[in-house]
């Protein structure tokens, strides 16, 4: 029997807690990997997919410190570029010492990805995704004031610089995504939403954006014909009512309830938002797929039906 196949779309807190350096991020890589390879033990067939919003802003920034005629600053696209390699190569790192560790040969590869972007998109004359470090609302409002740059505030956890973040229509690279992990290889692709381009007769451009990654993940899902998303964030579950004396999870979800809690407005814009959005796009395309939003520590649980929130069109379908 062919082996399932799952894409796995990692949260901010799969990569970075708090310190930024190079050495934490790899730490908490390798604790990420450890529990995606009870997915690989289990002879499921992964692809990961991951975030990039602290990592490209910060790369920005040290772009515009380095900024000289014989130095000059990369664009956001490219920037983009980068933080795939870097976090792809960390990530193959963490893999094969994670696999090592369980005494499974697989090989782990890194495809830089880019993503089909309309250029006519609304987004582009409204900067909404938060890229890089936290602010005070006096140090952003003078950033903004030195640099034209657009600043919002961010759940309640600060400023941040904002970036446009147009919706993906297609991804370049899927074909050869979907052929890596036919044959069995573990592949790590559309990280940070992917690189953000629009395509004319003149060829391929990159845009000044950040693809939102749940939204690129899923629309990988969709083009390798994934058995299932697997969104995983720093909660075990969505909730209701979130952070309310009534707050309520979700476990088995269909399609019509979560957009009936989408109008009552119990998800968050910027965070819990694009991840409903993101679930209900994918397990909308077929009866047979569902989306799990959940933690890392749950990741696994909930392909067995035993944790996190599962949203299917009619109920959550056996993947595991
Ligand atoms: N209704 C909700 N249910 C669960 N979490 C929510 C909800 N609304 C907002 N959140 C918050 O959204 C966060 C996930 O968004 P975010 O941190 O942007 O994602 P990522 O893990 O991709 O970086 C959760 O950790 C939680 O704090
Ligand atoms: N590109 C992206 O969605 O990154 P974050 O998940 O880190 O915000």
């Amino acid at each position: 029997m062919k082996n399932k196949k799952v894409v796995i779309a990692l949260g901010g807190n799969a990569i970075q807690s708090g310190d930024a350096t190079a050495a934490a991020q790899q730490q908490a890589l390798e604790k990420t990997a450890r529990q995606l390879v009870d997915f690989i033990a289990q002879g499921i067939d992964i692809i990961i997919s991951h975030g990039n919003g602290p990592q490209v802003g910060n790369i920005l920034l040290q772009q515009a410190a380095a900024d000289s005629v014989k130095n000059p600053a990369m664009p956001l696209d490219t920037c983009g570029a980068m933080s795939q390699g870097m976090i792809g190569y960390w990530m193959q790192n963490a893999m094969e010492k994670a696999l090592k560790e369980r005494g499974i040969q697989k090989d782990v590869a890194t495809v830089v990805t880019r993503v089909v972007v309309d250029q006519k998109d609304q987004a582009f004359s409204n900067p909404t995704k938060p890229i890089g470090p936290f602010y005070s609302e006096e140090e952003a409002k003078r950033i903004a004031e030195e640099t034209g740059a657009s600043f919002k505030e961010d759940a309640g956890r600060g400023w941040r610089r904002v970036v446009p973040s147009p919706k993906p229509v297609s991804i370049k690279e899927h074909a050869v995504i979907n052929s890596l992990v036919e044959q069995g290889h573990i592949v790590i692709s559309v990280g940070g939403g992917g690189i953000p381009v629009i395509e004319t007769e003149a060829g391929v451009t990159g845009v000044e954006a950040v693809i939102d990654k749940d939204f690129a993940s899923e629309k990988l899902a969709e083009l390798v014909g994934a058995d299932a998303l697997i969104i995983l964030t720093a909660v075990d579950n969505v909730y209701i009512d979130f952070n309310k004396p009534t707050q309520k999870k979700l476990e088995d979800v269909t399609i019509d309830e979560l957009n009936a809690y989408i109008e009552a407005g119990h998800f968050a814009a910027g965070s819990m938002l694009p991840k409903v959005e993101a679930a209900i796009q994918f397990a909308k395309t077929n009866p047979e797929r569902k989306t799990i939003i959940t933690s890392l520590d749950q990741a696994f649980n909930a392909l067995n039906g035993t944790a996190g929130t599962v949203v299917s069109m009619h109920g959550a379908p056996v993947i595991a």
